[in-house]
């Protein structure tokens, strides 16, 4: 492992240090090599076959030129994506080294929330609770809830949550509690490892908040389940700091604490998570200011800690600093069943392996929550500008003076409650989160989170790696954050149809990574970029896979070499090293081989409803006959469906539009499974001339095993509706009627 520093402090004592995965890069680069060659010979071996049948029409074309397509597709996705295996990097950092308390930045907390109903309110609050109680200088940090439902209960919520902070942030500082998030430490073993055993005053102490808690839980319950707890989509803007005017005597020890609701209507397109985050950008530029923030979903607590201070031993690092604009920590799920991932809902191999493939080359993609950011990424690009007239900033930014000259100030504390002007900059704020405000700007085009697609995250990070900014990965062995994962088929198609509808939307525009980044960025990181927009493509071939081989082989053509030619074992060599690879892969970072087999299972499901989905949105968007849309998951746990999840068996209430083609594509793979057994039992066909499209319907039934099971077997509640598996008799049936008519041509 080779070990280099970062940074040049003259004592030789860095903030931070990275190392680069030696054995990882060697054996990567090895199977780029073996596996290139591989796919040389297979396009050799398709050409010449589609030659010498366009030459002597002995076979039909069109099975072999679709089979074609799909290696073509998945092989250029195949090489996007080797761009993450080419230097893998790990870092390692030293907070005990950054300097005093009084020298670190300050920093806002942004938390978005969208809908009280399907992001239960309790849940948010821990979320800010465990923000509030970050180790870091109180005075120094703001926490934001921008509550996009505009619901008053939120603030409500918000008001008892201080209330309760104030108990628990001295609690935590006192005892060194490390669990941060009240639910999530009360859920947890009675003592906390810091605290020596027998200690009475803990034990009382720990009693006294338990007992708070649980008050404060079930008052914000109570709330959460009153009428108006809804969704309100017209309303204007409304933001309020929350001072607790009961105790004011430990008032400086607490962050501050602000809730923002921006102005919604009807007929203004609000762009989503994305519009929400510029308003508190804007907001608190008058409030506090901070020159770094920390994005945080709804749904994802702070469960470290010490993330504010690993983070800043990057961004204070004299060598990084002037460059570098966001930390990204990986997300991590608290409910994730290890042993039975079936939903895979870990994204595992993003945030363990793909991060950190992005981290060596100029830093990972930036992930819509966990991340401490420079507020100035988002104004200005690295080499700022210095005498702009005026009126460029106001085409800008738009027309408020007081955010224009925030631009300029650095943060000195918060704003002071007592004084006249904290009531002027409060009016301001509200102009700053009204729906004209973005107007005839360049907010969401040029400056703060980008609106051009759903997936903000992605391509804001895009847009700042083109301007040469760069990020970094930093996983510490104690998650710094934790989320909810998907727990349902529903939530993860869903999901998955939303981001490859974001990402295939800037993959077909003018921002195309290949076209737009490749001059603005190296090779390789444009290809990261490019493998993220363009992997929703493989739809193309999983359609194609699932139907051609079964057709085929229920209407006796051959497409693939026989067992008995050379090129049949090139096709077992890539089979099997890439699923080598894929096993290391997920061995490497420390999950079961499970995940193997989940998945595999998961990249199908999702290829073939999803990505087509998502696909196909971006190309009606883009045409013009539909618009963007972001369903927030559903982040309420409900028992019978968490016992499925405990137990690995997929829940599939879920729509038709997404089981009927899953289901239909496994039947016509398992018939013709089935049907060439016979065949190669009763009738004496030869195996060796069907081995691999067999090998093929083999697999897809294999992988597609839940769904038969769901359709015939199970008998609870998220099993398959019988409507559903008679619909997809249906289709597979006509898939096979009409398909007989291309796989013969
Ligand atoms: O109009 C909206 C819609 C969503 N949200 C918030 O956005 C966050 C993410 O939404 P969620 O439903 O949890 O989506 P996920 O698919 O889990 O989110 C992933 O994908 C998103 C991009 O699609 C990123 O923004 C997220 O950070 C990332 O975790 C939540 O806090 C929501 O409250 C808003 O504030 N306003
Ligand atoms: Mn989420």
């Amino acid at each position: 492992m080779a070990l280099q520093t970062n940074n040049s402090n003259p004592d030789d004592h860095p903030l931070n240090l990275f190392h680069i995965k030696k054995t990882s890069l060697i054996i990567n680069r090895l199977y780029i090599l073996f596996h290139s060659i591989a796919i040389i010979l297979i396009f050799y071996f398709r050409t010449t076959s589609i030659i010498t049948i366009l030459n002597s029409k002995s076979q039909p074309l069109i099975p072999h030129l679709l089979i074609f397509i799909s290696e073509l597709t998945l092989t250029f996705i195949w090489i996007l994506n080797q761009a993450y295996y080419w230097r893998p990097i790990t870092r390692t950092v030293f907070p005990d080294r950054l300097p005093e308390d009084e020298h670190l930045p300050a920093i806002d907390v942004f938390i978005c929330t969208a809908d009280p109903r399907a992001e239960p309110l309790l849940g948010v609050m821990n979320t800010v609770i465990s923000a509030m109680a970050l180790n870091y200088p109180p005075e120094k940090l703001c926490v934001y809830v921008s509550d996009d439902g505009g619901c008053h209960v939120t603030l409500e919520a918000m008001r008892e949550a201080l209330k309760f902070a104030k108990m628990w942030v001295p609690f935590c500082n006192k005892y060194g509690v490390s669990n941060i998030c009240p639910d999530s430490y009360f859920a947890g073993p009675e003592v906390d490892e810091v605290v020596v055993d027998s200690d009475d005053e803990f034990t009382d102490e720990r009693q006294m908040i338990k007992v708070e808690y649980e008050s404060f839980a079930q008052k914000v319950n109570r709330a959460s389940q009153s009428a108006s707890c809804i969704s309100n989509k017209d309303h204007s803007a409304f933001i309020e700091v929350l001072v607790d005017h009961e105790s004011t005597h430990d008032e400086t020890k607490m962050p501050l604490l602000v809730y923002v609701s921006r102005e919604k209507r009807p007929s203004h397109h609000h762009h989503f998570k994305a519009g929400a985050l510029n308003t508190l950008l804007r907001v608190s530029s008058l409030i506090s200011n901070s020159p770094y923030i920390l994005g945080l979903d709804c749904d994802m607590y702070c469960n470290d800690k010490n993330s504010a201070r690993q983070a800043m031993c990057f961004h204070l690092d004299p060598k990084l600093s002037s460059s570098l604009a966001f930390v990204q920590f990986p997300q991590t799920f608290h409910n994730v069943v290890s042993k039975h991932n079936i939903y895979e809902g870990d994204l595992r191999c993003i945030f363990k392996t793909l991060w950190r493939g992005m981290d060596g080359i100029k830093g990972p993609c930036l992930s819509g929550t966990c991340y401490y950011l420079k507020r100035e990424a988002l104004y200005n690009p690295p080499s700022t500008q210095k005498d702009i007239k005026l009126e460029e900033l106001k085409h800008c930014f738009g027309s408020s003076n007081e955010f224009i000259s925030s631009l300029s100030k650095k943060y000195n504390g918060k704003l002071d409650c007592q004084k006249d002007s904290f009531y002027e900059s409060l009016q301001e704020t509200k102009h700053l989160a009204s729906c004209e405000y973005e107007n005839d700007t360049k907010w969401g085009h040029e400056v703060g989170f980008r609106y051009f697609s759903v997936v903000e995250d992605y391509f804001t990070s895009f847009n700042m790696h083109c301007k040469n900014w760069s990020s970094v990965h930093y996983m510490p062995s104690r998650p710094s954050f934790m989320g909810s994962c998907v727990t349902n088929l529903n939530d993860l198609l869903i999901q998955g149809t939303r981001w490859s509808a974001g990402l295939m939307e800037v993959a077909l525009s003018r921002f195309s990574p290949l076209v737009y980044g490749s001059s603005r960025m190296s090779i390789l990181q444009s290809f990261c970029y490019a493998w993220l927009a363009f992997f929703p493509a493989a739809f193309v071939s999983f359609w194609i896979l699932s139907i051609v081989p079964p057709l085929s082989l229920l209407n006796n053509v051959t497409i693939y070499p026989k067992v008995t030619d050379p090129y049949f074992l090139v096709l077992v060599y890539v089979f099997v090293l890439s699923n080598l690879q894929h096993m290391r892969e997920i061995h490497s970072t420390g999950a079961s081989l499970h995940s193997w087999k989940h998945e595999q299972r998961v990249w199908m499901m999702k290829g073939i409803t999803s990505y087509l989905y998502g696909s196909t949105h971006a190309i009606m968007e883009k045409l013009g006959f539909k618009e963007a849309s972001f369903l927030p998951t559903n982040k309420v746990t409900n028992e019978d469906e968490e016992k499925l999840h405990q137990m690995g068996i997929y829940n599939f209430q879920t729509s038709s539009i997404f089981l009927v083609p899953l289901c239909s594509l496994v039947m016509l793979n398992l018939l013709a499974f089935v049907v060439t057994i016979i065949r190669i039992t009763f009738y004496k066909v030869y195996i060796n001339e069907v081995f691999v499209q067999m090998f093929l319907t083999f697999y897809v039934a294999l992988m597609g095993y839940p769904l038969l099971e769901g359709m015939i077997l199970r008998k609870d509640k998220g099993r398959i509706a019988s409507n559903v598996s008679c619909y997809s008799l249906v289709f597979s049936f006509c898939i096979f009627s009409f398909g007989k008519f291309l796989v013969t041509y």
